[in-house]
């Protein structure tokens, strides 16, 4: 379980997470959205360390963070908004083997733990390809892997969408409600929510750093488009609110999402996507 108890985090004295709290639960799916500068990506990097809360705790199956950072990178895999910031080697095999052979991790185990993660994201068999020669899709799914095989409690990614075709993006979400299936505890920072609704039990919003809403999907809808996140096409809303002057973008993009798509080869992963 994630507790995050009355956290600030500064930069130059000015609040980007602002007294925010909340628990997420092993085996729950959130997202947390909200514009750009909103704070979603300083307080997800408090839950693993690699931000310190000016005040406040987080507490990570009930260990401070701060207490025990390496208990809290293991329990807490992340998957950074770009994945070229964060794969490291050559062929995707040798890349998903970085985290446990630093974990020290003996050969059998390692490769245990790639072939898992390989097959969680639909890489079976992909270990000896080159990185560099992957779709955008694929990469991101490699970076998933690469967080996976660190076996996490939960697994935090940032933007896993940003910059994906609609084929890759299909395919990532697809492996990601696998994951949820699997009882992976997903926390999901986005803008874009196209498609997320049936892969998230909650959606909590951010608003200059505090948190403005904490509702399941069917709930959200009004407080995402007051807060400036565009409400997909589909999205559920609850009895009485209305679509509003933002909804019903027919490209499904936010306002916020000044992101520029990088450009990708069609991803030959299946999709095999269950959450739709
Ligand atoms: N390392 C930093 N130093 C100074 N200011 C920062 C730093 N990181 C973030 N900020 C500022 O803190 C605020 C929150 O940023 P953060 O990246 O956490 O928000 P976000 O909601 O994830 O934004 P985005 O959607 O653009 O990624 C913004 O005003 C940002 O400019």
């Amino acid at each position: 379980m994630i507790e995050v108890d009355s956290v600030r985090v500064d930069y130059d004295g000015v609040p980007a997470v602002d007294d925010v709290s909340l628990d997420i639960a092993d085996g729950e799916s959130v997202v947390i959205a909200g514009a750009n500068g909103s704070g979603k990506t300083s307080l997800v990097r408090t839950f693993n360390g690699l931000v310190s809360p000016d005040s406040g705790e987080v507490r990570v199956d009930g260990t401070a963070v701060q207490a025990d950072l390496a208990a809290a990178r293991r329990a807490v895999g992340m998957v950074f908004q770009h994945p070229r910031d964060q794969i490291v080697a050559a062929t995707i095999g040798a890349d998903v083997a970085f985290g446990p052979e630093n974990l020290g991790r003996d050969r059998a185990e390692i490769d245990r733990r790639v072939d898992r993660a390989l097959s969680a994201v639909g890489l079976d068999g992909r270990r000896e390809d080159r990185v560099d020669a992957l779709s955008g899709g694929e990469r991101a799914r490699v970076a998933i892997a690469g967080a996976l095989a660190m076996e996490p409690s939960h697994l935090v990614l940032d933007e896993p969408f940003s910059g994906l075709d609609e084929p890759s993006r299909r395919s990532v979400r697809s492996r990601l409600a696998e994951l949820r299936r699997n009882g992976t505890s997903l926390v999901i920072v986005t803008h874009d929510l196209r498609d997320l609704e049936p892969l998230v039990d909650r959606v909590l919003v951010l608003s200059d750093g505090r948190l403005v809403a904490d509702d399941p999907p069917e709930g959200a809808a009004e407080a995402l488009s007051r807060f400036d996140v565009r409400v997909p096409s589909g999205w559920p809303r609850s009895a009485g609110v209305g679509n509003g002057d933002r909804d019903e973008d027919a490209s499904g993009g936010s306002i916020a999402d000044t992101s520029t798509p990088e450009p990708s080869a069609p991803d030959p992963g299946p999709d095999l996507d269950g959450a739709s």
